[in-house]
């Protein structure tokens, strides 16, 4: 609590409670005032911001014991440490009160950690930092670890939510997008995704937490993450809904097909390099590049309208069977779901669309900054404006290829005139093959999870979620709500 105290304002805020209490042993004058602020005077003026800097009070008998945040060290590094024993019991529901009401605090969470995300640091991270600060906060909490792909997903299509103030992701961004998916696909998803979802930056791509504390300037720490879920502040999030025919896909990442896909999908096979395996392979694909044909047709949003030439609508993505899709390789189709949400209720025919025709380098959809830690992919794009951010990129020379993608991690590849950057309230994406060897297709990636494989194909044997054909893109504004920093 080394801090100065307050700094006097022309209005001063009124004094709720002052009294003369012990603190670690001498007898000290506190105050609590009106706007939060409780300030006390050892060795001169220190204060807390109890909204904030507070985590939770116990009463010890007599005493009340007070933890609270102190220090950017400790914001970092650490959990906090109990602080001070004060004494008095009026003190600590006026405390409790102030610290409760009004903020929004959870009291009661469900907790996914994903012991594999990663570099199988979401263990350790959750017993270092978030059991700890939960603790602390006087926060009730259910843990369960995720034992298999698509284990959150189930769990959060089931769980009983009315028990929880919030589900929270230890992981990366897979997890939070399976946990999404989870709740639209419920009868009652309506109800279900207005839960507020928290995420704690512990897997590979952390794109949604670097998202989050990069727009408060915070670094992106497991810390920051629980701080902001336990301060209860909460903003929404828009939710793209990705279809062919009734085969639906909840994204609130991205969406790439091109250069951004294979190279994340692809490089799979050099993991054990680590996040260095991304680097080392961008380069292998620049040097050979690839370039896919097909068409993207959209809706642009305002500002947006002088990209691509005027079209019309047309939606060609129906596949024969109404609850199966089946991609041209797979021999057996995959069972897909019946009831829950069915994607935001607008009317496309009655929009403005227009169309970009290939070939193409790279179509890069994104809905919140940046897609990980080190990658600012779209650096307008906002968290519930309504719209997708598009990244377009054409050929161009290798070496302004390697400078763009060396651009990644500050957002300065939208500059170059290689890449058309803007945004759209839907999209439909007709991927194509590779101009240079036509009898193979692409790969297209949502959030992590690989939709489609062309044929020919990297993996192309596995089975995918849609066809490698046509895709229709919408976004509901807003539709999902987040644990954030303010
Ligand atoms: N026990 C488990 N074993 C293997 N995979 C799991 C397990 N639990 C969850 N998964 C899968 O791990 C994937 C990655 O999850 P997570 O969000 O933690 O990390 P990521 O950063 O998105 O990805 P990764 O770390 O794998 O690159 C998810 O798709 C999830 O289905």
């Amino acid at each position: 609590m080394d801090r100065p105290g307050r700094v006097p304002e022309s209005a001063p805020p009124e004094s709720l409670i002052s009294d003369r209490v012990l603190i670690n042993g001498v007898v000290t004058p506190v105050t609590l005032f009106s706007d939060g602020v409780l300030q006390w005077s050892q060795r001169g003026h220190r204060s807390l911001i109890v909204e904030k800097e507070v985590l939770g009070f116990a009463a010890e008998g007599p005493k009340i014991r007070i933890r609270a945040l102190v220090g950017k060290a400790e914001l970092e590094s650490a959990a906090p440490r109990a602080e001070e024993l004060w004494r008095g019991r009026t003190w600590c529901s006026s405390l409790s009160l102030r610290n409760r009401t009004g903020s929004g605090r959870p009291k009661r969470l469900f907790v996914f950690v994903n012991p594999f995300g990663g570099s199988k640091s979401a263990s350790k991270i959750y017993l270092d930092h978030v059991k700890l600060l939960f603790e602390d906060a006087g926060i009730q909490f259910t843990l369960q670890e995720t034992r298999y792909q698509l284990h959150a997903k189930e769990v959060a299509k089931t769980l009983d939510l009315s028990k929880y103030d919030g589900v929270v992701c230890v992981s990366g961004d897979g997890i939070l997008v399976e946990v999404v998916n989870g709740l639209l696909e419920r009868e009652d998803w309506d109800a279900a995704i207005k839960i507020p979802l928290g995420v704690v930056p512990a897997g590979t791509g952390n794109g949604m937490a670097k998202s989050l504390s990069d727009s408060v300037g915070e670094p992106c720490t497991p810390s920051n993450a629980v701080l902001a879920i336990i301060r209860g502040h909460k903003r929404s999030l828009d939710v793209a809904t990705i279809c062919q025919g009734k085969t639906k896909f909840f994204s609130v990442l991205m969406l790439a097909w091109g250069l951004v896909a294979d190279i994340y999908i692809e490089s799979e096979k050099y993991r054990w390099m680590g996040s260095a395996r991304l680097d080392f392979y961008a380069v292998q694909r620049i040097v050979r590049l690839r370039q896919y044909d097909g068409s993207i047709s959209f809706v642009p949003a305002p500002g947006s309208e002088t990209y691509g030439e005027p079209t019309s609508y047309s939606n060609d993505s129906e596949p024969a069977n109404q609850h199966i899709a089946c991609a041209p390789n797979q021999e057996e189709p995959i069972n897909i779901r019946q009831h829950g949400y069915e994607g935001p209720d607008i009317n496309l025919d009655s929009m403005d669309w227009r169309t970009i025709r290939g070939p193409f380098v790279s179509i890069w959809l994104h809905n919140v900054p940046w897609g990980g830690e080190d990658t600012k992919a779209a650096p307008d794009a906002k968290f519930s404006d309504g719209y997708i951010d598009v990244i377009l990129m054409r050929a161009c020379p290798k070496l302004s290829l390697l400078s763009l993608m060396a651009g990644l991690s500050t957002g300065s590849h939208i500059k170059s005139p290689y890449v058309l950057y803007f945004k759209v309230k839907a999209f439909i994406l007709q991927p194509g093959p590779r101009t240079e060897d036509p009898v193979k297709g692409g790969i297209i990636d949502s959030d992590g999870e690989v939709l489609a494989r062309g044929r020919g194909a990297y993996k192309c044997d596995q089975k995918t979620l849609m066809a490698y054909d046509e895709l229709q893109i919408t976004v509901d504004q807003g539709l999902a709500t987040l644990f954030s920093p303010v």
